[in-house]
């Protein structure tokens, strides 16, 4: 058996940047190895968000690294504080009845000085109890006790996710400003607050640097914080289950409610019913609510008008598109996440050449550093041309998004949003909600069922009836089909979006 050596810990390294780039950070370099016993190698992490998305994202790229390094078969195990604690301790922690979990106390060490691991406890043994802590997620479920929180596998906190992260422009100071202010004072500073604006501008960024914040200043503070499918996936299970006093249990206990994408409660209404009460226990309760939407909530189609109103009691922060300077910013910020320096002249070209949002911004670095890392080669603009070349002159058929499509219809025939999501039938709103439905069936993935909902909560039957009506035209018409491919030119032009 290999033994547990600084080369060996080195040469790991290497080969994740070699051959993992895009799962390579600054922050590994405090990962510490600190043993190799029985084909298992532990590493202690700084703190237990680290340690989570470690483990949850990032094992199999660790193992391949100590795999190929050592040439013997080899686990990797991330541990921090008590969790590092030995199995008689944590037999101890199973047999009382208490899942732990720890804290990130020292998570977010950027503005405070470390303190000391706190554990929590999710005591499973009193029913009426609320949880002392939960980070709840799309895929948890509430066990047959209506008690255990389970922490699924896709969703993780990200340590690169803080505000220290987070570039602030023209484009989002508002909702960082508005961001920061609820972390420092939730309940008071802005409630509800509610983030709203495209795909990639970094709305999840901003609530999970919230959460983060909150649980280095307050770690004994009660978020759940779920995706809106999440909320109606575990509405609708709570109904069939007869749990619906768990659900409720749940979420008006929590101190804090943070719910992405919360647009998607748009025509559902026994979940906006059940919605619009937790979202009052919580509020008379001084709790802080963070919602983040795609729309603002008076665009919001098929809300009621009471959770419309109530969104904008506290504070509505848009996040638009990053102007230049930001971009470079924000590519500069990635890049040193990655623990790699990209020449001025790269990161100019690449922000200019990229302007929709920074999850493109951000995919293109990690393009850029793989074709460095597997070719060999240093990061100059050539490298970077080569890589991006793709990504630039991509084909856009199929890759739209919904946010596209409406842009450029709504800039074509001069027609607003709320128009194509209304009841209205004048023909100069309903060609252009045709056409937006044609578009989006060919050039994004999204069923017939979703884009009815996304266009005024009309049903599948109408987006069949539209596409026919705009194929049909277009074979009999040249100058109709003429305006359809322009506005195809034009979604060509729009700037790429990475795959989904
Ligand atoms: N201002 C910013 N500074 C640094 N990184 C950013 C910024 N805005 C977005 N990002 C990064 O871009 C990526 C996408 O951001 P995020 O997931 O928060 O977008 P989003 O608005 O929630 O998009 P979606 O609606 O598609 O979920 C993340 O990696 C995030 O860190």
């Amino acid at each position: 058996m290999p033994r547990l050596d600084d080369k060996l810990w080195r040469d790991m390294m290497a080969h994740l940047r070699r051959k993992h780039a895009s799962i390579c950070r600054q922050w590994f370099d405090e990962l510490e190895p600190i043993a190799l016993e029985g084909g298992l190698l532990r590493v202690r992490t700084t703190n237990s968000i680290q340690q989570n998305y470690l483990q949850k994202r990032c094992l199999e790229p660790f193992n391949d690294a100590a795999q190929a390094v050592t040439g013997a078969l080899i686990a990797v195990r991330f541990e921090h504080h008590q969790t590092a604690a030995g199995p008689a301790d944590h037999h101890k922690a199973e047999s009382n009845g208490a899942a732990t979990v720890e804290t990130p106390a020292a998570a977010v060490a950027e503005t405070k000085p470390a303190v000391p691991p706190q554990t929590l406890e999710i005591d499973v043994s009193d029913p009426m109890e609320p949880p002392a802590f939960s980070v709840t997620s799309d895929n948890q479920r509430i066990d047959n006790n209506g008690q255990a929180i389970e922490l699924s596998d896709d969703f993780v906190l990200s340590p690169d996710y803080t505000f220290s992260n987070f570039i602030t422009g023209p484009n989002n100071q508002l909702a960082y400003a508005a961001s920061v202010a609820v972390a420092n004072q939730p309940g008071t500073a802005y409630n509800p607050l509610f983030i709203h604006g495209g795909v990639g501008l970094g709305k999840t960024h901003l609530l999970q640097g919230i959460c983060q914040a909150i649980l280095t200043q307050r770690p004994e503070t009660r978020i759940v914080y779920v995706s809106c499918e999440a909320f109606m996936t575990q509405f609708i299970e709570s109904v069939q289950r007869g749990q619906m006093l768990q659900f409720r249990h749940r979420y008006r206990y929590a101190d804090m409610l943070v719910i992405d994408d919360i647009h998607f409660l748009s025509s559902r209404e026994r979940s906006q019913e059940e919605f619009f009460h937790t979202f009052n226990e919580l509020y008379q309760a001084n709790k802080q609510i963070v919602l983040s939407s795609d729309a603002a909530p008076s665009e919001i189609p098929h809300l009621e008008e009471r959770l419309m109103s109530r969104f904008q009691w506290g504070l509505v922060a848009n996040v638009t598109k990053p102007h230049f300077e930001t971009r470079v910013a924000i590519l500069r910020a990635k890049a040193k996440l990655r623990g790699v320096d990209v020449p001025d002249e790269v990161i100019a070209y690449m922000a200019q050449r990229i302007d929709s949002n920074a999850r493109e911004l951000e995919g293109a670095i990690t393009n850029v550093l793989a074709h460095a890392a597997l070719g060999g080669r240093p990061i100059d603009l050539e490298l970077a041309a080569e890589a991006l070349g793709d990504q630039i002159n991509q084909p856009r058929s199929n890759h739209a998004t919904l946010q596209q499509i409406i842009d450029v219809v709504t800039g074509y025939y001069s027609v607003k949003l709320s128009d194509l999501q209304s009841r209205r039938r004048h023909k100069s709103v309903t060609e252009p909600r045709q056409i937006c439905m044609f578009l989006a069936r060919r050039h994004t993935r999204y069923s017939l069922e979703e884009i009815g909902g996304h266009f005024g909560g009309r049903d599948h039957t109408t987006v069949m009836h539209s596409i026919k009506t705009i194929e049909e035209r277009s074979q009999v018409n040249d100058g109709f089909a003429r305006e359809i491919t322009a506005l195809e030119e034009r979604l060509d032009q729009a700037p790429a979006t990475p795959r989904p």
